[in-house]
């Protein structure tokens, strides 16, 4: 059986998305990363999932009231109970042809069961070249993250 691996969300800004600046809330940007993310990983585990960290999150260009948003997440990598999602938010104005990338981030979400207890997912097995080099780079950010917890527990006495 294959599970699908990716999911997209498609909607147009609305003005009580905008922040006094006239752009896109960097925080609702985040809660729909989340959500597309959320789905994603739902998808894939076929369980309820809850957010473990966003990692690499980058604002690179802002969002217009009225455009229309894309918001792309697919899995690039599985552990035991986690699944590591690579999420690209587009923007274009729909009655234009350019597209920009505005956002990018990896999310990590834990498949949980009725009780709050994780559960093991799927193995994601990468298979084109693309989706090998996105593996790589996630456990990067995995690793990074990791060690930055350690260093918040270690070094300041809290996580
Ligand atoms: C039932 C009702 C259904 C209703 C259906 C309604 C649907 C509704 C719509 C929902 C719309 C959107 C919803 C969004 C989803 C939320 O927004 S969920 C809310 C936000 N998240 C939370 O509240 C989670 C709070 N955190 C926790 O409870 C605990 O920290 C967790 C997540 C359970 C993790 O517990 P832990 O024991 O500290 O984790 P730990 O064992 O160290 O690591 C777990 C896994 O994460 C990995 N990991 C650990 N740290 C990191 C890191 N920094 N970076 C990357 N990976 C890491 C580990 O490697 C491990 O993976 P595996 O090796 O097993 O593959």
């Amino acid at each position: 059986m294959t599970i699908n691996s990716e999911t997209e969300f498609r909607f147009l800004a609305e003005p009580t998305d905008v922040n006094f600046g006239g752009k896109v809330h960097g925080g609702m940007v985040m809660k729909w990363i989340d959500q597309a993310s959320y789905a994603c990983a739902a998808q894939w585990s076929k369980r309820y999932c809850v957010t473990v960290s966003a990692n690499a999150i980058r604002f690179i260009r802002p969002i217009l009231v009225g455009q229309m948003v894309t918001i792309s997440a697919r899995i690039v990598h599985t552990g035991k109970t986690s699944m590591h999602i690579y999420v690209v938010v587009r923007a274009t104005d729909p009655k234009e042809d350019a597209v920009v990338v505005t956002n990018r981030c990896f999310i990590t979400f834990m498949a949980i069961d009725e009780s709050g207890y994780p559960v093991e997912v799927p193995h994601f097995e990468p298979v084109r070249e693309e989706d090998l080099l996105l593996e790589k780079v996630a456990i990067h950010a995995k690793d990074f993250a990791k060690k930055l917890d350690q260093d918040f527990e270690q070094t300041l006495g809290w996580k």
